[in-house]
């Protein structure tokens, strides 16, 4: 319930912290700065705090603290208003040498969300994890610390992604200009690493706070979001087909020519190669690529032109791509789709179909082990951008699932980024 520390100069142990909820705080009798004279009669002055904690271990039944009170204690922990955040990269504290203790430690993994209810020591704060029903806090490092803890003991092999307007460099997912497509390209897998990127280094918290939105409000953006071949594609087509009036998806721009008869129901926005690029340097695409010799991209215009039709726009994008669609204007909720468990996964993808610009296959195992392998550490790298992860075993239920995922991202209090809700 508290942590102690030495005064080296003195020799004098004082409290350190008293841990939010523990037994300590919940008697309101030991307080940040107390003085510790004895330990059920034994004087601690001059003593190491392991020696200190070694007399608290010996000790059973009641404990008696003989203290002197701090005479400026530091503004009640309980009165200091919570702080909510979600975390951006992952934590463990038995990993950690310079935590104080590493048993009222916190382990965290990026995504957890967590209720900082103390941030008054400047290297360690006092968390809880949600949802969760225990009251007493644990100590995670503060944002500074945390930032350079892993400045320093991650590799430098973190790049920063530059954002060229070079064609040849776009990375392509077939689905997101050929939705209504009758053949298309696989997917390059495109996790290779799981180490933090530099944007997560620079705010390994991120504060977020909980976010209705207004009947009023243009819908949230939907994101599906998953390793290639788990099914988004066929999912956002089917929740298209069953709710045409409510879901849409964006127009895709493409620089192929017109067919004939096109023009009547047109399913591209058809453009110059021009036009195309220049799009792609005014950063207007979430994604593009090229497809037999046309280029093919979606526009945050089309994804806004659903939403001003008073529709809720549904997109599928690589995990990479989600990072440049949270924009406070687009709020997006993003669901990670993946794979349900390997003996399910081969009963239920038996009919299913590997469509290439070169031929129309089952899956192979080797296929398979590459969807599992892709989607796990997609998972990994990306978990804390995922609102909801589903797995898409049964395609009926996972469609109903996904629509009721998708009401609740409308109507019902999110926990997004806290910028998202100012105004
Ligand atoms: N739950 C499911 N049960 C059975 N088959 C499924 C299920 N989900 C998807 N499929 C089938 O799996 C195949 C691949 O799905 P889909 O094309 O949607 O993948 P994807 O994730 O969009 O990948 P890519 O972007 O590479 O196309 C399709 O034949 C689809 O019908």
């Amino acid at each position: 319930g508290a942590t102690i520390r030495k005064d080296e100069e003195t020799g004098e142990i004082f409290i350190a912290r008293v841990i939010h909820g523990g037994l300590a705080d919940r008697s309101g009798l030991l307080h940040p700065g107390d003085l510790l004279v004895e330990v059920n009669g034994n004087p601690v002055v001059g003593l190491d705090p392991e020696q200190v904690i070694q007399i608290l271990m010996d000790s059973q039944g009641t404990i008696l603290f003989k203290v002197l009170p701090n005479e400026t204690p530091a503004s009640s922990s309980c009165c200091a208003k919570s702080v909510f955040v979600r975390a951006m990269v992952d934590y463990c504290p038995l990993q950690d040498t310079s935590i104080p203790c590493p048993d009222a430690g916190m382990a965290f993994r990026r995504g957890d969300l967590l209720e900082v209810v103390d941030q008054s020591d400047e290297r360690w704060w006092q968390a809880r994890k949600l949802p969760s029903a225990a009251s007493c806090a644990r100590l995670i490092p503060s944002a500074g610390r945390l930032k350079s803890r892993l400045s320093t003991s991650e590799p430098r092999k973190i790049r920063t992604k530059q954002m060229t307007a070079s064609l040849s460099s776009a990375g392509f997912r077939q689905s997101f200009c050929l939705w209504r497509r009758t053949s298309h390209r696989r997917r390059r897998q495109s996790c290779t690493s799981c180490s933090p990127t530099l944007s997560s280094l620079s705010s390994p918290y991120e504060e977020v706070s909980l976010y209705q939105r207004h009947p009023e409000e243009k819908h949230r953006l939907i994101v599906l979001a998953g390793a290639s071949g788990v099914g988004v594609n066929e999912l956002r087509k089917r929740l298209i087909k069953t709710n045409p009036l409510s879901l849409q998806g964006p127009l895709p721009h493409t620089t192929r020519p017109i067919r004939a008869g096109e023009l009547a129901k047109p399913e591209y926005h058809f453009v110059s190669k021009e036009l195309f690029e220049y799009m792609v340097v005014s950063h207007r695409f979430v994604e593009y690529g090229e497809f037999r010799g046309h280029l093919y991209g979606t526009s945050i215009d089309a994804i806004d032109d659903v939403l001003r039709r008073g529709q809720i726009c549904i997109v599928d994008v690589e995990p990479h791509n989600v990072q440049m669609l949270r924009t406070s204007r687009l709020k997006p909720f993003v669901i990670f789709i993946k794979p349900p468990s390997p003996e399910r996964l081969r009963e239920t993808r038996r009919e299913a179909r590997i469509i290439s610009a070169q031929a129309s296959r089952a899956f192979t195992e080797d296929d398979f082990l590459q969807l599992e392998e892709a989607s796990r550490l997609l998972e990994v790298k990306y978990r804390h951008l995922f609102d909801r992860v589903l797995v898409n075993e049964d395609l009926q239920e996972c469609c109903s699932r996904l629509f009721s995922l998708i009401q609740e991202a409308q109507q019902e209090p999110q926990w997004t980024p806290v910028g998202w809700s100012q105004k």
